[in-house]
């Protein structure tokens, strides 16, 4: 269990309240004329990462401050706990360790005496024998075909993990045509099947729990369309596996427990690619390549629990997010990626965050008093550019940026990988330096424009800058990489949610939803009116009612 230690209590907190009055008006772009050294001074490299924080609105006074409140939140002692399988997810009373489902290292990992590294490749080795039958094409379908096409039906974390890895790893794919449902919209799972093959699909039922309505719907769905051509409930068992936790509810649905690929309650849904429900990632790149991807993410663990806090990548990401969070008032955070392959990134991570540290009730049970969990937002660049960052800009809120690009492409077409990285640098330098007024004057005069033309646009056409951003520059995104990358976003979410005294490891904020809408399910049944609810459902409910 973690201790409650009240976030905004703590000495830490009190001196850098004090802190920010003397920062809050500093500018970026003078820190660094004062400290030619900055950008080493700020910034860290692990593998073939490297981590830029210069341009952020913080001092060395500020890191040392932010560290001291780690030390004070404890953030030591919650992360052997997170590795030795603890159960700090103390309202679902479960250890937390995705880490151990990628600890390569092997070393035991106990939960209730028994060491779960043996369950953990059991599975993954079960993984590589199915993975490689479907992929070489000895796996065949009811009809003696080979796969073409993998279904993945899931939702949440179900979902999210895989679709955003096997986008960002595209560029390893093999021949396999991978498909995701998530939404119990129909519309969903029917455009999905149009096309497919009965014959040379498989379907992955993945789910949890293996409860999710959406999910039971779309697997209810895909299996009445697969009965339609094979006739014979048999041939479910070369077309239908499920991942999952819950083998009664997998034999219920009626696949073979064989077909089934386990994990455990110790592995949350947003934390879960790395387990049984990373499949589909495994079916679309290889086993090895998926390894590569443990690989990575295992180098970032033993990062994240042996580099001292000034040199840890997750604990300065996280922490520098509280400062805007916490001090700046700083109500969302962007993630920007400039790599097309990463366009489901920010999307992943709005789950990862926000599900984990978008709790108002802190350790001890009370209403905490200040903020929590930021929004988090995205899109890959350069189209961002092209759609929001003018609020980024020019906008009236402060919005810390993370952007993300690889030095090397995938796709090294003509020019586009310089143009897309000049984009990437030159964003950075922008949102910093801004554009002065006497910049905007020398633009015009330099064209001759006059003042009585230029004067009323001046204003307009000024950049504040001062806004603060982390650069992440990548060599390439490979497997490896991109395990380091994901672990590091997850562990900066576990350090905020230690230092803001929540639990970040369950999400009882999803649950009042679901029980509301299995409540009316019935009641959209027959054609009477409704008026068991407020005005406006009732009103809602009936419009629907009478147009249907
Ligand atoms: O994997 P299953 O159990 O279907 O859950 C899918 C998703 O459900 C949601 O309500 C959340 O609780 C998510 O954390 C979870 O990933």
């Amino acid at each position: 269990m973690l201790k409650s230690i009240p976030f905004n209590r703590t000495l830490a907190y009190q001196k850098l309240l004090a802190h920010f009055e003397t920062v809050q008006t500093a500018q970026i772009k003078d820190l660094f004329q004062e400290d030619p050294a900055r950008f080493e001074q700020f910034s860290l490299r692990f593998e073939d990462i490297l981590l830029d924080y210069s341009k952020n609105r913080i001092t060395g006074e500020t890191r040392r401050l932010l560290l001291e409140l780690a030390q004070e939140c404890e953030l030591s002692d919650a992360i052997g706990k997170l590795f030795s399988g603890d159960k700090i997810n103390a309202t679902e009373d479960r250890a937390v360790l995705h880490v151990a489902l990628r600890n390569r290292s092997n070393t035991p990992i106990d939960v209730d005496g028994e060491d779960v590294m043996p369950l953990v490749n059991g599975v993954l080795e079960k993984a590589r024998v199915f993975s490689e039958k479907v992929i070489s094409g000895d796996w065949k379908g009811y009809s003696g075909k080979a796969i073409t096409d993998v279904v993945n039906i899931g939702i949440g974390g179900s979902d999210l993990g895989p679709v955003m890895v096997t986008e960002a790893l595209k560029a390893y794919k093999n021949h396999l045509n991978l498909h995701f449902v998530s939404n119990v919209d129909g519309t969903h799972i029917a455009e999905t099947l149009k096309g497919l093959d009965p014959e040379t699909t498989l379907f992955l039922i993945a789910s949890k729990t293996f409860t999710t309505q959406e999910t039971m719907a779309n697997a209810h769905s895909a299996r009445d369309w697969f009965l339609k051509s094979a006739a014979d409930e048999s041939a479910v068992a070369k077309h239908f596996v499920a991942l999952s936790t819950n083998a009664k509810e997998v034999a219920k649905f009626g696949i073979d427990t064989n077909n089934m690929f386990e994990f455990w309650d110790w592995v949350g849904g947003r934390y879960s690619l790395w387990s049984a429900i990373g499949l589909s990632i495994i079916l679309s790149i290889g086993f090895d390549n998926f390894v590569q991807l443990l690989e990575g993410a295992h180098a970032m663990d033993n990062h994240f629990r042996e580099t001292p806090f000034e040199q840890n990548i997750p604990v300065i990401l996280a922490l520098v997010g509280i400062w805007y969070n916490n001090f700046f008032g700083a109500e969302s955070h962007v993630i920007l990626p400039y790599d097309q392959y990463l366009h489901r990134f920010a999307a992943y991570f709005q789950q990862g965050d926000m599900e984990s540290n978008g709790k108002y009730v802190s350790r001890g049970g009370e209403k905490v008093d200040y903020q929590t969990g930021p929004i988090i937002w995205g899109e890959p660049g350069t189209n961002g550019q092209h759609a929001f960052y003018q609020l980024i800009h020019q906008g009236t809120k402060l919005i810390p940026a993370d952007f993300i690009a690889p030095a090397i492409s995938h796709n090294p077409l003509g020019d586009h990988h310089k143009m897309l990285l000049s984009n990437f640098f030159a964003q950075t330098e922008a949102l910093m330096n801004g554009k002065s007024r006497e910049e905007v004057i020398a633009e015009f005069e330099a064209k001759g424009v006059s003042p009585e033309v230029y004067e009323p646009l001046v204003a307009f056409k000024v950049f504040e800058g001062n806004r603060p951003t982390n650069s992440i520059l990548v060599k390439e995104v490979t497997p490896r990489t991109l395990g380091s990358l994901i672990a590091a976003y997850e562990h900066k979410i576990f350090v905020q949610g230690v230092i803001w005294n929540i639990y970040s490891f369950d999400q009882w904020g999803v649950e009042l939803g679901k029980q509301l809408a299995s409540k009316i399910y019935p009641e959209l049944q027959g054609s009477e009116a409704v008026s068991s609810h407020d005005g406006s459902t009732n009103g809602l409910i009936n419009a629907y009612k009478a147009w249907r």
